[in-house]
C-alpha cells in the first residue's frame, strides 16, 4: 500500500484464524492503520492479495460489510447525530442486530445518549464507536485502539467485552500501543515495523523469545567480576552498575542461580538481594523495532 511516494504497508503477511484475537502492535506509523483500513475495504492495495471471510473487501465489500464490525482509530459517526440516535440507526442497517438499551447500558453510554457526537468526550466517543461496530453482531471485528484515552473502569470493561465476544465464536483484530492490552487480550501478537511483520507469537512467546531474563544482585562493592565469569557460561554478561549493585545478563536458569550463590559462598559473599527479572513484552517490543522516536 502507498500513499504517493510513501510506502507504507510493503509485503506483510498476515492470516487470522476464526474465533480469535489478533492484536497488530507496532510503532507509529509502521503500517497498522493501513493494514487494517485495506482489510475493511476502505483502501485498494496497489499489490499483494488480501481476503477477508473469503471475500475480495473491494470488489466484494457488498458481500463482507454486513459481517464485519469496524471500529475506526477516530471518526466514523456524523458530528451533529445525537449517539443513541446514531447507534439506533446503525442497528437498523443489519438483519439481527444486538438490543441498543443493553448495549447502551453495557457500555455505560446512558449518561450521554442525548449529546450530539461532536460535544461527548473522547473516551464517550470511543465507547460509541464500540457500540456501532459490534451492534450488527459481526462474524469478524476490526478494532484499531479501541481503548485509546478509556479511562481504567472503560478499559476494563472494554476487554471484557473483547473477551466475551471471543468466548461467543468472534473474531477479532485490533491494533494498541498498551502491551498490556494485548497481553491480557490476544491470542496472537503480531509486531509491524515500516510496512512488514516482524514477529508473530503467543504473548509469553514473543516476550521471551528475545533477549535473556536478568538477576540482579546486592552485595559489597568490588567483586571481581572477571573470577565470577570464569564460572558462568561464557555468553553471560555481569556488570557493577553502581558500587555493589550487579547485573547478570544472559540465560537465566537455576544452574546459572546456583553457580552465582556457590561462587558467593566460596569468596565468603553475602548477597543482600537477589532478583530475578523477566523480560516483558515492552521489552522485547522495544528490543525489536528500536527505542528511538519516528
Ligand atoms: N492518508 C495518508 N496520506 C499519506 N500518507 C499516509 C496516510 N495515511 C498514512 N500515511 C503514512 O503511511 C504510514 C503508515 O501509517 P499508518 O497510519 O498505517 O500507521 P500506524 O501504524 O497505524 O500508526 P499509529 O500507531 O500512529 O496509528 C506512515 O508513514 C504515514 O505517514
Amino acid at each position: 500500500m502507498r500513499y504517493g511516494a510513501v510506502t507504507a504497508v510493503d509485503g506483510l503477511n498476515l492470516r487470522v484464524e476464526a474465533g480469535t484475537v489478533t492484536a497488530i502492535l507496532g510503532p507509529n506509523g509502521a503500517g497498522k492503520t493501513t493494514t487494517i483500513e485495506t482489510c475493511e475495504g476502505f483502501r485498494s492495495p496497489h499489490g499483494g492479495t488480501v481476503r477477508v471471510l473469503g471475500l475480495d473487501p473491494v470488489a466484494q465489500g457488498h458481500l463482507l460489510r454486513p459481517r464485519v464490525g469496524v471500529m475506526l482509530q477516530s471518526g466514523g459517526a456524523w458530528s451533529g447525530a445525537r449517539s443513541d440516535e446514531m447507534l439506533r440507526h446503525i442497528a437498523s442497517l443489519h438483519a439481527h442486530p444486538l438490543d441498543v438499551d443493553l448495549l447502551i447500558e453495557r457500555l455505560g453510554m446512558g449518561s450521554y445518549g442525548r449529546t450530539p457526537y461532536r460535544r461527548l468526550s473522547g473516551g464517550q466517543q470511543q465507547r460509541l464507536s464500540l457500540a456501532m461496530a459490534i451492534v450488527g453482531r459481526p462474524e469478524l471485528l476490526f478494532l484499531d485502539e479501541p481503548t485509546a484515552g478509556l479511562d481504567p473502569a472503560a478499559r476494563r470493561s472494554t476487554w471484557e467485552l473483547i473477551a466475551e465476544l471471543r468466548s461467543s465464536g468472534v473474531t477479532t483484530v485490533l491494533t494498541t500501543h498498551f502491551m498490556d492490552e494485548a497481553e491480557a487480550l490476544s491470542d496472537l501478537i503480531h509486531i509491524v515495523d515500516a510496512g512488514r511483520v516482524i514477529a508473530s507469537g503467543t504473548p509469553s512467546a514473543l516476550a521471551a523469545s528475545g533477549a535473556k531474563n536478568t538477576v540482579r544482585f546486592t552485595a559489597r562493592a568490588g567483586l571481581d567480576l572477571e573470577n565470577l565469569m570464569l564460572d558462568l557460561p561464557h555468553d553471560t554478561k555481569v556488570d557493577e552498575i553502581a558500587p555493589g549493585s550487579y547485573v547478570i545478563a544472559g540465560e537465566v536458569d537455576p544452574a546459572l542461580l546456583a553457580t552465582l550463590t556457590a561462587w558467593c559462598a566460596a569468596q565468603g559473599v553475602l548477597t543482600h538481594s537477589l532478583l530475578v527479572e523477566r523480560q516483558t513484552l515492552e521489552d522485547r517490543f522495544l528490543e525489536l523495532t528500536g527505542k528511538a522516536l519516528r
